[in-house]
Formats: structure tokens, sequence, C-alpha cells
């Protein structure tokens, strides 16, 4: 990425059920320069989520041909499924020096800072695990077989925070918006 197009490129990764979602959402209403990169997953749409708007659901043979066809900016395995950044949009956005958020979990985020080492990333902490187990189980969308498995993955992924450039604990929810913002948009 050139130097003037420093800090468009942001990475939000944190634990499953640690509010992600929450955050990026207030970010985009608020601020509608800001654009969410849509990822590919072969999980299963939840209740309520759409086809292109939470995510594209891809069977496990189209997500590997994407793979193999290089649409794929950087893609991981996360609890038995593929999730993947399709390569096009993202490039456009920051061609165009637009802002463009990824949400995506640790060994993405990893590529990611590979790929583009001046790209702003931001590691979204919980509380306590205790806080995390709550907040995942009071959505209400994960069995207990996946809440166990969120949970191992995310003690893993919470010992990699001092890899990101900035660490928001989501206690508060106005006061982490507020953090994020700060970060997106240091000179406001
Ligand atoms: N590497 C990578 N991770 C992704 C991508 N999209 C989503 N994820 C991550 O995959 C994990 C699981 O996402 P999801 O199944 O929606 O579960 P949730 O985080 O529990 O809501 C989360 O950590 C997401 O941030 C992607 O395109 N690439
Ligand atoms: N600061 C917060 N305080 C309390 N609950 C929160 C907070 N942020 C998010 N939540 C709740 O935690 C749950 C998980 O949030 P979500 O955004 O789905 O997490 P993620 O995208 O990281 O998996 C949701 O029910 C959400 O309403």
């Amino acid at each position: 990425m050139p130097a003037n197009q420093l800090g468009k490129l942001i990475v939000i990764t944190g634990p499953s059920g640690v509010g992600k979602g929450t955050l990026v959402n207030f970010l985009l209403q608020r601020h509608p320069q800001l654009k969410l990169s849509i990822s590919a997953t072969t999980r299963q749409p939840r209740p309520g989520e759409v086809e292109g708007v939470n995510y594209f659901f891809l069977n496990k043979k189209d997500f590997e041909t994407a793979i193999l066809n290089q649409e794929l900016l950087e893609w991981a395995e996360y609890a038995g499924n593929y999730y993947g950044t399709p390569k096009a949009g993202v490039i456009e956005e920051i061609k165009q020096g637009n802002y463009i958020i990824l949400e995506i979990e640790l060994a993405g985020a990893r590529s990611v800072a590979d790929l583009f080492p001046e790209a702003l990333r931001i590691f979204i902490l919980p509380p306590s695990i205790e806080e995390l187990e709550q907040r995942i189980r009071n959505r209400g969308t994960n069995t207990e077989e996946s809440i166990a498995n969120r949970l191992e993955i995310a003690q893993k992924e919470i010992a990699a925070r001092d890899e990101f450039d900035l660490q928001i604990v989501n206690d508060d929810l106005e006061q982490a918006i507020a953090l994020l913002e700060a970060a997106i948009f240091p000179s406001s």
C-alpha cells in the first residue's frame, strides 16, 4: 500500500463472541466512509444471516476452487470451516483510497500483516474469559460443542494479542467504539 494510503486497511481480530460484529456495525453506521469486506465461508448460515450481506456462503468445493483460482486475499480454517477474504473488492477499495475493514481471525490477520505491513491491526479483548463465554451463550447461535471449541480457540488467539498494533477491551461498548474511532481517524 502506498504511504499516502496508510491506515486505510483495517484488520479487526479477536475471539468469537468478544463483540467484533457489534463494534463493526456501530462503526459502519456512524462512518459511511468505512466499508466492510464481506467474507466467503463454508459455515452454515445462522438464522437471519443473508447471503452477500453477512457472508458469501459457499460449499467446500466452490471455496476450494476460489483458493485455487487465487480469488482470496487470505483464507483460514476455523472451527472446521473455511473463511476467506475475496481479493478483488479489497484491492479495488485500497486503489480508490477508501477505508476497508476486514473482520477476520488470527491466521488471516497474520497473512494480511505479511501482505500489507502498513495495515492497522486491532485486537479486541473481552473483559474476562467468563464474560466471553457469557456473551457467546447469550447470543444463542452456537451449540455446546461449538461454544467449547470457540473458547478453546479464544485462549490461543488472546495469547497472540501482542502481535497487534492496538488492543482494545470491549467492556463498555461506547468506550470501545471511541477507542476504535480514535485509532482509525487519528486526527479527528
Ligand atoms: N481468516 C479469516 N477469518 C474470517 C473471515 N471472515 C470471518 N472470519 C473469522 O472467522 C471466525 C468465525 O466467524 P463466525 O463463524 O461468523 O463466528 P463468530 O465470530 O462466532 O460470530 C471469526 O473469528 C471471524 O472473525 C475471513 O474472511 N478470513
Ligand atoms: N460491550 C459489550 N457488552 C456486553 N455485551 C456485548 C458487548 N459487545 C457485544 N456484546 C454482545 O456479545 C455478543 C457477541 O457479540 P458479536 O458482535 O456477535 O461478537 P463477535 O462478532 O466477536 O463474534 C452479542 O450478543 C452482543 O450483543
